[in-house]
């Protein structure tokens, strides 16, 4: 049996304030601890430079007949894009949006009682990250992995049940559509499953799991100022991301700054993680990513992040490498690379490249 995703923090405490979890709607003017300036986030005010060309992550038809090759274009030069016709049915996105709603808008004694603990995974509290920088970030979150059905009866005592189902039928949905995507993806280079030994010994999606990551960026008396969270890349194949109607999403590009995703009604934002990349030796890029946050308007989203197995080396497909192409990076499994991450946040990638030999 694999080492589960739930047990991959247990040895590595990581210390994150929980107990000290403002109640947003309170805080009339934005605490110093969430003021961020340059010298917090080395790009943080990164601007387009000549300013913004108005150029966009591309939105794809998974129904078009070349959506293979959009997403790989999308994969190598953003780490991103919005994906319409997707299959995940309309009233399964309103069901979860209002879960995420619902969690958040308990009171904080309640949310506290599903608290994340230091080496767990599941709960409520403050994105793991959080723990690399100096200044607080203006949002809450709750993690999902296994079964959530003690920490949802501890929320909601008489309405868990219904959660829980909302919760398996999204995960459900979701897993089917980032397999679809990533072998699309690899299609696009070429790549099928044949090709990736674990994905073919083991049929029928046996070799993936996954986390949910509920986010909530209150309405912020300073948003210029604060930051929902910070940039990051994702340790994951995959993520999917659904967010509500209210803008916050950036995506980073070197040529262009930060480019605002705009929400697009009924469609769900893929990003390329780490592991993906290193899987299409560096073909892919894992897209630097952050929230931020606004005066009028509370955010919502909820982030599907997708991976293998514990057991599963995730390494540069063979096919993708050649003696003038040499593999970027050295095997990793899901559970050694987040606790590199955890480590290291952003340097985790450079860790487990491969130096060639002059
Ligand atoms: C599987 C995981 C990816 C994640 C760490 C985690 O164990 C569960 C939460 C995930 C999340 C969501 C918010 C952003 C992020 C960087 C974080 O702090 O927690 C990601 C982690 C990740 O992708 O590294
Ligand atoms: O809220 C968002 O748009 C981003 C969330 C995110 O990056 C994450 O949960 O990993
Ligand atoms: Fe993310």
């Amino acid at each position: 049996m694999p080492a589960m995703l739930t047990d991959v923090f247990r040895g590595h405490p990581i210390h994150l304030p929980h107990s000290h979890q403002p109640d947003f709607t309170s805080l009339r003017e934005l605490p110093d601890s969430y003021k961020w300036t340059p010298k917090d986030d080395l790009l943080f005010a990164a601007a387009p430079s000549p300013p913004a060309t108005g150029e966009n992550i591309p939105l794809i038809d998974l129904d078009h007949p070349d959506a293979a090759n959009q997403i790989g274009h999308a994969c190598r030069t953003w780490g991103a894009f919005q994906i319409a016709n997707h299959g995940v049915p309309l009233g399964l996105l309103q069901d979860i949006e209002f879960l995420t709603g619902s969690l958040f808008g308990l009171p904080v004694q309640r949310k506290l009682k599903a608290a994340r603990s230091e080496t767990g995974v599941s709960g409520y509290g403050v994105a793991r990250i959080a723990s690399f920088f100096n200044k607080k970030m203006w949002s809450e979150g709750f993690t999902i992995t296994g079964s959530p059905l003690n920490d949802f009866r501890k929320l909601w005592p008489q309405l868990h049940l219904n959660y829980c189902d909302i919760v398996e039928e999204y995960e459900e949905q979701m897993k089917k559509l980032a397999s679809k995507l990533m072998w699309l993806a690899l299609k696009s280079l070429g790549v099928s499953e044949e090709d990736v030994e674990w994905a073919s010994l083991n049929s029928d999606l046996n070799w993936a799991q996954a986390a949910l990551q509920l986010n909530h960026y209150p309405v912020c008396p300073e948003p210029d100022r604060a930051m929902g969270l910070a940039a990051h890349t994702d340790s994951t194949l995959l993520t999917i991301l659904y967010q509500n109607n209210t803008a916050g999403l950036q995506v980073f590009r070197d040529d262009l700054g930060w480019v605002t995703v705009p929400p697009v009604p009924g469609s769900l934002v893929v990003n390329v993680g780490d592991l993906f990349h290193i899987l299409s030796n560096g073909l892919f890029k894992s897209v630097l990513h952050r929230a931020r946050v606004n005066q009028t308007r509370a955010r919502l989203s909820v982030a599907f992040l997708w991976g293998p197995q514990s057991d599963i080396k995730i390494s540069p497909v063979p096919k993708l490498v050649s003696p003038v192409e040499l593999p970027l990076y050295r095997s990793v499994t899901w559970t050694e690379y987040l606790r590199t991450k955890a480590t290291h946040f952003n340097k985790a990638l450079s860790m487990i490249r491969n130096h060639r030999e002059e």
